[in-house]
């Protein structure tokens, strides 16, 4: 394709935003360092996103991982509508989840797993399936292990222990996958990836191939990008993480640019509690004079919330308005969403 179709050209106003030469940069944390906690907590805290190294997953994995994706995206589109997400459904193949909340369509496909990869990975390749979802089940594996380090770090971070948050060492938590595909794009300054939102989640822990295109957004500053290393990872604060925290600890707006020349893949892991747990900010987090900003809600209530408001969702469980007036992070009015 030589030039950007109308129904995919954004109207973009989104200035200042700056490349890999911005004044201030989005952390990186070596989960060896012995103040890991308090970098932890830090970062949370002013950023809500952050790359951390020595993570402890094999670069191996994250390697056939990422050859599983190309290789799903790679197939005939025939082929991977096969595998389509069902309306109402949430694992399989499709256009980003949040498309209908914009008038412009977005330059990227997408593959969602939740549970069980088999049933859509055989109509993908009805002979072959095995190796896939092994890649999915391995990946998934470490990434939970992982995920309860770097929450049992972050709870640490607010002088919490893991036995004070009685799910958190439960097992049966709740995750997605969610394998992104940005191909090349003739005008990549006037498309758009993915659309700036907040996930939903605790935390979402972000494997990006080589090509930059992740952006984080921060008060202040605009749109950041967050460099490709490639032995890193990203972490991004999620919704439930905000309100476990009482508004201490912000969900990152993040969004996906695209690239004139290289395909981009990603592949982000999203985490939360076991789905039916209410999540509600700490007790030892509030008291008097900090009153808790939100209501108890369940992963799954907070999903229903996000498909219904999407950008609103967090105001929809506010209980009170903010002290200083400001809106939360997530009612992005002051930023172009679309
Ligand atoms: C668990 C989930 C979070 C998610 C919705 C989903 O059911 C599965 C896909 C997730 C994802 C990935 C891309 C961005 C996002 C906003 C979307 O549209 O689908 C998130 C959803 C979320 O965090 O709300
Ligand atoms: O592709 C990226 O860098 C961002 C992906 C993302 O935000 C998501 O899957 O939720
Ligand atoms: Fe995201």
């Amino acid at each position: 394709m030589e030039e950007l179709p109308e129904s995919h050209a954004w109207l973009l106003d989104d200035s200042p935003s700056f490349g890999s030469s911005v004044p201030d940069l989005v952390p990186v944390i070596n989960l060896d360092d012995p103040n890991v906690m308090t970098l932890f907590g830090h970062a949370c805290k002013t950023w809500g996103v952050f790359q951390i190294t020595n993570h402890g997953v094999p670069t191996k994995l994250l390697q056939e991982m990422e050859d599983a994706s190309r290789k799903l995206f790679a197939l005939p589109i025939q082929q991977k509508l096969q595998a389509a997400r069902a309306p109402n459904g949430v694992s399989g193949y499709g256009v980003a989840r949040i498309s209908s909340f914009f008038l412009k369509l977005m330059w990227s496909e997408g593959f969602t797993v939740v549970g069980s990869p088999y049933e859509h990975a055989r109509k993908l390749w009805p002979n072959c399936y095995t190796k896939f979802c092994d890649v999915i089940e391995e990946y998934k594996k470490e990434m939970n292990k992982l995920a309860q380090r770097l929450m049992s770090l972050i709870l640490g971070s607010l002088g919490v222990t893991m036995d004070d948050v009685k799910w958190a060492c439960l097992q049966g938590s709740s995750s997605a996958l969610q394998l992104n595909s940005y191909p090349a794009c003739p005008d990549p300054d006037r498309a758009m990836g993915l659309a700036a939102h907040t996930d939903s989640t605790l935390l979402t822990i972000l494997h990006q191939n080589n090509t930059s295109g992740l952006q984080a957004y921060k008060e202040g500053i605009g749109w950041v990008t967050v460099p490709p290393i490639r032995s890193a990872l990203v972490v991004n604060v999620g919704d439930l993480l905000h309100i476990l925290s009482n508004g201490l600890y912000t969900s990152v707006l993040h969004r996906a640019k695209v690239n004139r020349t290289q395909h981009r893949l990603s592949v982000a892991y999203l985490y939360g509690p076991p789905s039916n747990i209410q999540i509600s900010p700490l007790s030892k987090l509030t008291d008097k004079g900090h009153p808790p900003l939100y209501r108890p809600v369940t992963w799954s209530e907070y999903l229903g919330a996000k498909a219904k408001h999407f950008n609103k969702a967090l105001s929809s469980v506010r209980l009170c308005a903010p002290l200083n007036g400001f809106a939360d992070a997530n009612d992005h009015n002051r930023v172009q969403v679309g």
